[in-house]
């Protein structure tokens, strides 16, 4: 051991910053708290500790961050640039003190400063800049390009307002905003000099060139600006340090000039709100809310400012922008980017006067898109009035494009007006829409679904008539999460615990050698310590239970888990029938075979989602009465966690021991929240949806409850005419369970509340809730015989983590840089240490 001497003199030498013993990040913590918080330690709050360690973590990348910008200019390396309109990040300390390697030095030499890392770790506000999956999905992707040294800048918007949070009050969901600005973010870098203007408005005029060619421009009647703010995204194991751009909204210097010069100074302060308002807040909805001109502004703010940058930084590093698609690869993460294809179109043309064929060929050449949803209300248009209105150049670009490609399909396929109208990007109707996703495969030479079933359905029904015309332009690339995240910081005892069966921790790196558990499957000694590993993860989730929401959960019952966002396609409701039948069950004596359990839910409803709310008081309400009574709550709770988010998810996916994955099979794109249960050792329940399929076929059918109708039943169904009410009528235990929630046994007498959802499974039922009914009861028969039997269980559990290495998100990026994007590895070399 050295002196303490020796030690101090090591640290002093190691450079200020970046030094990575745990000497020099004491030292530099110390440093962090005093001159850029202005504490010592004995006065410091627990967010000036916090700040302070995020300070000195962000100092450890910050030399990784410029050796990774210099590399990539120096070598002129093709980058990838994901355009999203959503980034649902996470808490960024505890994940990047794990990908710089050094959560063990941080948290003893935080110790010795009498601070606890764990606490500092949890006063950081996470960054809400996403709905659910979609933006989840691009935060691990950012990470896994970094760890596959993948060059990459994500683009996106600084939301000032993230996903609204969600409290409960008496059973129903109420919104707060969520001002995670308000106490500052260590990690992200302002550019005030990264600044684009952004157009709105005004009109297109037609005028002759140097050349005396006729040219078109656009006269936008007001401006706004784009300001980048950054943050480095480290990957594991890499020196590669990748960019995340976000672009915040600021009034244009010219229209300041203008109202001040005029003396309108109430008015130049009004119009610098306004357009400061553009980047204000994330739309909470899974799907676009028709017609909101806000979205469709923040939307062309994003493209605009992003392929503007991108053009700069081509001219800056490469020249000419011939070569514009040998740089850069563009990703569109669904429609809500699809405006970029216009826009590059736009600048090649009206800025950089190419000729339509030469922007074309390169406009076609940079882009892709992914795919996120076969819900028809969740496929985007835009009135095309509104498009006149807001973004007149675009329109007559998007006119052309569809022109010139209308002409292709008919000269393929002759006399088929159908589906010209059927495959144009205008549709036609009462009112005239652009359809997004079509501009996005239109300009795009590479689509792509999120799982194999999904990709299939995206070729043969969603974009049919386009996979005829363009089969090879469709893919498949399967979503993947990041083991970082969902592993090694949420679930450190299972890290731990992984590491020293499979002799290294090299499965971090390269998931897919999770495979060396497998012959420890039988090994009492493993299965004992797996048990112990899940047992205090479920500890330390009903203490935070306790906590935040008053309600016991009792860690030797099994914990079954349904987390994302609420939606009916997603079927909490079966589980609710499913709590009811057990509770009825119990009431009646019917114990027998019975496991005790402990529901735990947790996921947002869209605010404007009236049934997605009413699901939560529903859940909340059968929670009352189920907890409530002695008679039951030895065999059953139910817990609804407030505020799923990622810092939440990061409690339940250690602690849960069944998934439920119950979406109505066709309609779930993949799911990755079913990816990072199983990584965590949960067994799923699970419909043939999805990435579930793929997930089933991965870790063994024998390891995975599979129940209800297959894609191709529901089609059949719905072809034939769905009759839920027989199913009410014919299945006794079904409608006696229908029939109590609207007794008012769940709502205080009222036989009303429920009325809405219930009428509507009897009736309607569009996500055939009654038809997966009995299926799902008794395979909720067969999850409980084989948790009676904990030896069974925990194989089936381990060989779960066994088999999800195909879930990385680091293969899924390997699939998209070799298949999509034709891009490889760039290293950093670490010339420091
Ligand atoms: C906060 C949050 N919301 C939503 C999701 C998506 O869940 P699912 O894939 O089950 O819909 C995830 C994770 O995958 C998440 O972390």
């Amino acid at each position: 051991m050295n002196s303490p001497d020796t030690t101090v003199q090591q640290a002093k030498r190691e450079h200020t910053r970046t030094g990575m013993s745990k000497d020099a990040f004491q030292r530099d913590l110390l440093d962090n708290l005093f001159y850029i918080q202005g504490r010592f330690r004995e006065v410091a709050t627990p967010h000036d500790l916090y700040m302070a360690a995020a300070y000195t973590t962000r100092d450890r990348l910050l030399a990784r961050w410029v050796k990774s910008a210099q590399t990539f200019k120096a070598t002129h390396a093709r980058t990838v640039c994901y355009l999203s309109a959503e980034y649902l990040l996470g808490p960024h300390l505890a994940s990047n003190l794990v990908n710089l390697g050094i959560t063990e030095t941080a948290r003893a030499a935080a110790e010795e400063l009498g601070m606890d890392m764990d606490a500092l770790i949890e006063e950081e506000e996470e960054p809400g800049l996403g709905n659910g999956g979609l933006g989840r999905l691009a935060a691990c992707f950012m990470e896994s390009l970094a760890t596959c040294q993948i060059p990459a800048i994500g683009y996106g918007i600084r939301y000032e307002f993230g996903i609204f949070k969600q409290a409960i009050e008496d059973g129903w969901q109420v919104e707060k905003g969520d001002n995670w600005l308000r106490n500052g973010n260590p990690w992200e870098i302002p550019r005030p000099k990264i600044s684009f203007a952004v157009g709105f408005g005004g009109h297109t005029e037609s005028y002759r060139d140097e050349r005396s060619q006729v040219r078109l421009r656009w006269q936008p009647a007001f401006e706004i600006r784009g300001v980048a703010y950054d943050t480095p995204i480290l990957g594991y194991g890499s020196q590669n340090v990748n960019l995340l751009r976000l672009w915040k909204a600021e009034a244009s210097e010219s229209l300041d000039l203008q109202a001040f010069n005029t003396g309108d100074y109430y008015g130049a302060v009004h119009a610098k709100i306004e357009a400061e308002t553009l980047s204000k807040v994330l739309y909470p909805n899974d799907e676009p809310e028709a017609g909101k001109e806000l979205r469709l502004k923040q939307q062309y703010f994003l493209v605009s400012c992003s392929m503007q940058d991108m053009i700069r930084l081509h001219l800056n590093t490469v020249g000419p922008l011939e070569g514009f698609a040998d740089k850069f690869t563009v990703q569109l993460n669904d429609t809500h980017p699809a405006l970029a294809v216009a826009e590059l179109m736009r600048l090649l043309l009206d800025r950089h006067a190419m000729t339509w064929e030469e922007a074309w060929g390169i406009t076609h050449k940079t882009f892709c898109y992914t795919n996120h949803t076969l819900l028809p209300e969740a496929l985007e248009t835009w009135p095309v009035s509104l498009f006149e209105r807001l973004l007149p150049r675009h329109l007559e670009i998007i006119y052309e494009i569809n022109r010139r490609f209308l002409d292709e399909v008919r000269m393929r396929f002759l006399g088929d007006e159908a589906r010209v109208r059927r495959m144009s990007l205008i549709a036609e109707g009462h009112e005239r829409r652009v359809r997004m996703a079509h501009l996005a495969v239109v300009g795009s030479h590479a689509v792509n679904g999120v799982a194999k079933l999904h990709s299939y359905l995206v070729k043969a029904m969603l974009f049919k008539d386009f996979a005829e015309l363009w089969p090879e332009r469709f893919h498949n690339v399967t979503n993947g999460v990041t083991p970082r995240r969902f592993v090694v910081v949420a679930n450190p005892r299972l890290a731990k615990l992984i590491t020293e069966t499979c002799g290294q921790d090299d499965w971090i790196r390269d998931l897919e050698q999770l495979r060396a558990l497998e012959p420890h499957v039988d090994d009492a000694g493993l299965q004992g310590r797996w048990q112990e590993v899940k047992r205090a993860a479920k500890q330390d989730l009903a203490q935070w239970m306790k906590q935040a929401t008053g309600i016991e959960l009792d860690p030797e019952s099994m914990f079954d888990v349904q987390a994302k966002r609420i939606h009916e396609y997603k079927r909490q409701h079966l589980k609710v029938l499913h709590i009811v039948r057990c509770y009825q069950r119990i009431k009646q004596g019917q114990v027998q075979g019975l496991v005790p359990r402990t529901f735990i839910f947790g996921g947002k409803a869209a605010p404007g989602y009236f049934m997605a709310k009413l699901i939560i008081k529903l859940i909340n309400a059968v929670a009352e009465v189920v907890n409530n009574d002695p008679q039951v709550n030895d065999w059953i709770r139910v817990a609804f966690m407030p505020d799923f988010n990622v810092k939440n998810g990061q409690r339940l996916y250690p602690a849960a021991e069944l998934s439920e994955q119950i979406s109505l099979a066709g309609k779930e794109a993949s799911g990755t929240g079913n990816m990072k249960f199983s990584m965590n050792g949960a067994l799923t329940i699970g419909t043939l949806d999805g990435a579930n399929i793929e997930i089933r076929e991965a870790v063994g059918p024998e390891n995975f409850f599979l129940f209800g109708l297959t894609a191709e039943e529901v089609l059949q169904r719905q072809m034939t005419g769905y009759r839920p009410w027989e199913y009410y009528q014919n299945d006794p235990e079904l409608k006696s369970d229908l029939d109590l929630i609207n007794s008012g046994l769940f709502s205080h007498g009222d036989t009303q509340l429920f009325r809405p959802l219930t009428d509507n499974l009897i009736n309607h039922d569009p996500f055939m809730v009654l038809a997966d009914y009995r299926a799902y009861l008794e395979c909720q028969e067969q999850v409980d015989r084989i948790y009676r039997d904990p030896e069974r269980w925990t194989r089936m559990s381990i060989l779960n983590v066994a088999r999800i290495g195909y879930f990385s998100s680091d293969r899924a990026i390997r699939e998209y840089a070799e298949r999509i994007w034709q891009v490889g590895p760039q290293p950093v070399l670490d010339t420091e240490h």
